[in-house]
């Protein structure tokens, strides 16, 4: 792979009798992985995959998945370079906690931090851009969440809605991107001598605005994909200076990760807490991770939290639907209704005013003339939910997710019921004897088969 020589010079310089490995694996494979989501089922084909755990991961293994897979549309895996699981699993909040994902699009990271939520919390996530904040939209989804609300701000704009609110904040900096080369090689053309020094610039007003929303206790988890010093040890040791209220917590290390290296700025002994991942020293990308925790002692006001929004034909429509799911309703959620749409709004969300909020909960449905009309999503959320199901085929999922009628072999209780396959939920299909009309979204329908649907 062809890199830029004044990069070559600086590793060169940094890593001393180390460069030559380290520049050599740039040319070496790209390591795929894959996380399970173990808020799901676990499907025999998954199974057969799992067979190279990767070792600081318990949900972490070594191996592609095709995104067009029941497993990957269910939400039951996510595909994710190794390296980038140290993340999630050093972030790994404690159930019940607020957490905030701030730089979270495509959500890698979000699902990870999900998969130890467990259902339970409220985790705020957050993606600046307008274009990448639907990808995490679709992964929330998929990942079956009804604990998360999905923002479109700017930090500075969180920071002033949610000062002092959250138990654990990631920031997962835009960087300059050197730990992933390897796998997306025009990534190289944006370098430039100066490169890491502008993304240090961002980092830095994206975690002075992230200090502002943490409790005191809570923890800030800052992570790059990215060699550079400037935008790594350099911004901790900055970090450090200008909040004095932090401190950095030691991180285990294993599988060949390394102590960070404050030689690399300015010498502070305990910059080495934080972590290393180079690719000719371990199966994955280059990736640095720090955890911080915040002595400070300002504490968040308390803010009111967000209350039920629904007329009176909306709850009406709403209880209807559940009497005939035989549903008591659903836990530590607030009913809202945005135009025709019903939200469940996580109880613990504060009520925030001018925050561009791309999702304010899961959307739990439409309100049709004179019904309810359930949402993909809910489906998606309805693995640990009373809600009827029905196990459907291999077969008739590819004649659902095409977007087609089937017919069942026997006429289950008419009306909605979750569709499940391998007992994953699919979504929702509406049977009429043994008819099942199709609900699957149609911006999703496509022709799966044994090459393009395989895991
Ligand atoms: C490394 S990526 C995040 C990857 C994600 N955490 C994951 O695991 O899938 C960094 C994200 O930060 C966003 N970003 C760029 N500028 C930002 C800013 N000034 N404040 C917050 N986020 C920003 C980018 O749009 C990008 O989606």
């Amino acid at each position: 792979m062809q890199l830029p020589a004044e990069f070559i010079q600086k590793y060169q310089r940094l890593l001393g009798d180390q460069a030559p490995a380290f520049l050599a694996a740039f040319d070496g494979p790209v390591e795929k992985g894959f996380r399970i989501n173990p808020n799901k089922t676990v499907t025999a084909t998954m199974r057969a995959k799992m067979t190279a755990p990767v070792p600081y991961s318990p949900i972490g293994y070594y191996g592609k998945v095709n995104g067009n897979a029941l497993e990957h549309l269910a939400g039951a895996v996510y595909s994710q370079e190794p390296s980038a699981m140290t993340v999630g699993e050093f972030a790994k909040p404690e159930p019940g906690e607020r957490v905030l994902d701030l730089c979270a699009a495509p959500g890698g990271k979000t699902t990870h931090l999900l998969s130890y939520l467990h259902q339970t919390g409220l985790l705020v996530t957050n993606e600046i851009n307008r274009q990448r904040v639907t990808a995490l939209g679709d992964n929330v989804e998929r990942y079956g969440a009804r604990n998360t609300v999905i923002t479109n701000d700017t930090p500075a704009a969180l920071a002033k809605e949610l000062p002092g609110f959250f138990d654990r904040i990631l920031v997962d900096a835009p960087c300059s991107g050197e730990g992933m080369f390897r796998k997306d090689h025009d990534a190289v053309q944006y370098w430039t001598p100066d490169y890491p020094a502008a993304c240090a610039e961002r980092q830095r007003e994206i975690l002075t605005e992230a200090v502002k929303m943490l409790r005191p206790g809570g923890h800030l988890i800052y992570s790059t994909c990215t060699f550079a010093p400037e935008e790594d040890e350099q911004m901790m040791a900055w970090l450090l200076k200008t909040y004095p209220e932090f401190e950095l917590e030691p991180l285990a290390k294993t599988a060949g990760m390394v102590d960070a290296k404050p030689e690399w700025a300015d010498g502070n002994p305990e910059l080495a807490k934080a972590a290393r991942l180079f690719p000719h020293l371990m199966r994955g990308e280059g990736h640095f991770i720090a955890k911080l925790v915040y002595h400070g002692t300002t504490v968040g006001k308390d803010k009111k939290v967000v209350r039920e929004q629904l007329n009176a034909t909306q709850r009406q429509l709403w209880t209807d639907f559940l009497k005939k799911q035989a549903m008591a309703g659903l836990p530590q959620l607030v009913l809202q209704a945005h135009g025709d749409q019903l939200y469940g709004v996580p109880a613990m969300m504060p009520v925030t005013r001018k925050l561009k909020v791309f999702r304010p909960g899961i959307l739990l449905g439409t309100f049709k003339k004179k019904r309810f009309e359930p949402s993909y999503a809910l489906a998606l959320a309805s693995d640990d939910l009373s809600l009827p199901k029905t196990e459907i085929t291999r077969e008739q999922w590819a004649l659902y997710v095409h977007g087609e009628t089937f017919e069942l072999t026997s006429a289950p209780v008419a009306g909605f019921r979750v569709l499940t396959c391998d007992g994953l939920p699919v979504g929702f299909g509406k049977i009429v004897a043994k008819t099942v009309k199709n609900f699957f979204p149609k911006g999703l329908r496509f022709l799966a088969t044994s090459e393009n649907a395989t895991l």
